[in-house]
């Protein structure tokens, strides 16, 4: 599944961007530092900020289908932000993905918009320009999945930092995480799904989050994906410092309550 959505994803980009907006995306990267310097950039940006206060804080998805659910529920987007923040998310996180999970720009616009909170464009980023829409779109960051970009992903860190939004980088095993530890990342969600097969294991996240501390990973780590109700946060709560929850708090039918449930 994955490999379809990615192959899909670079044929839009190839339809979308020239290579123009390639050059200008790149080059609007910084030059390398000096060997033996230190590369951080810390610059905290304000999704990192949202998620970097005391206690586990959400990220709460806008999600209206997806390859393991099918159909989750017919979002208004805009409703579903001042829903979820009503309800206590201190962040979002918006799908523009079309195909698989009924995401768009629109979507992503119309959330930012309308709450304050900082939001997170959702998508397989496989083009340089990916990044220059969501910057253009309103977000304050973007995903970036090791298991698309690979030995890619220091440049796209890079390049996403440079235009001024945080990269969350998701990892889903040990292998994974080593190359986002490697490329600097600062933020990273470990991802509880196994996106070839689909399947979920709760203990995915609370293991590679206390291997990356261990590791002596000192940014941001967020457990992603297959969180339903507050006792399956019990794992997560002491090592994460934030959840991203999607399937299950869109198909509420009541998203501010169900945030406030989970949290609770
Ligand atoms: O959600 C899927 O079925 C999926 C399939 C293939 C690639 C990615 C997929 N999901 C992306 C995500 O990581 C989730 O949207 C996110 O972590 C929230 O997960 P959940 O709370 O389980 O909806």
């Amino acid at each position: 599944m994955l490999q379809r959505i990615v192959q899909e994803r670079a044929g839009d980009a190839r339809a979308t961007f020239t290579d123009e907006h390639a050059e200008r995306a790149l080059g609007t990267i910084a030059p390398l530092p000096e060997p033996g310097t230190v590369a951080a950039r810390s610059v905290p940006g304000r999704f990192r900020a949202a998620l970097g206060t005391p206690g586990l804080s959400l990220i709460a998805e806008v999600k209206r289908a997806s390859p393991s659910q099918g159909h989750i529920a017919a979002l208004d987007p805009a409703t579903a932000a001042r829903s979820y923040e009503e309800g206590g998310a201190a962040a979002l996180s918006v799908l523009t993905e079309p195909r698989h999970f009924g995401g768009n720009r629109e979507a992503l616009q119309e959330v930012v918009a309308v709450t304050g909170l900082p939001a997170l464009r959702k998508d397989f980023v496989v083009h340089p320009g990916m990044l220059l829409e969501a910057r253009e779109w309103g977000a304050s960051a973007a995903l970036l999945m090791t298991s698309v970009l690979g030995e890619q992903l220091g440049v796209y860190l890079r390049l996403t930092r440079d235009l001024g939004l945080d990269a969350l980088v998701e990892v889903h095993d040990e292998h994974e995480l080593s190359i986002a530890l490697a490329c600097g990342a600062d933020l990273i969600g470990v991802n509880n799904r196994d996106l070839t097969t689909l399947k979920i294991d709760l203990q995915n996240a609370p293991r590679l989050i206390r291997s990356a501390r261990a590791q002596g990973f000192t940014g941001l780590l967020v457990a992603e994906s297959g969180y339903r109700e507050a006792a399956d946060l019990s794992d997560v709560r002491s090592v994460a410092d934030a959840v991203l929850v999607g399937s299950s708090l869109a198909g509420s039918g009541d998203l501010a309550r169900a945030v406030r449930t989970l949290l609770a």
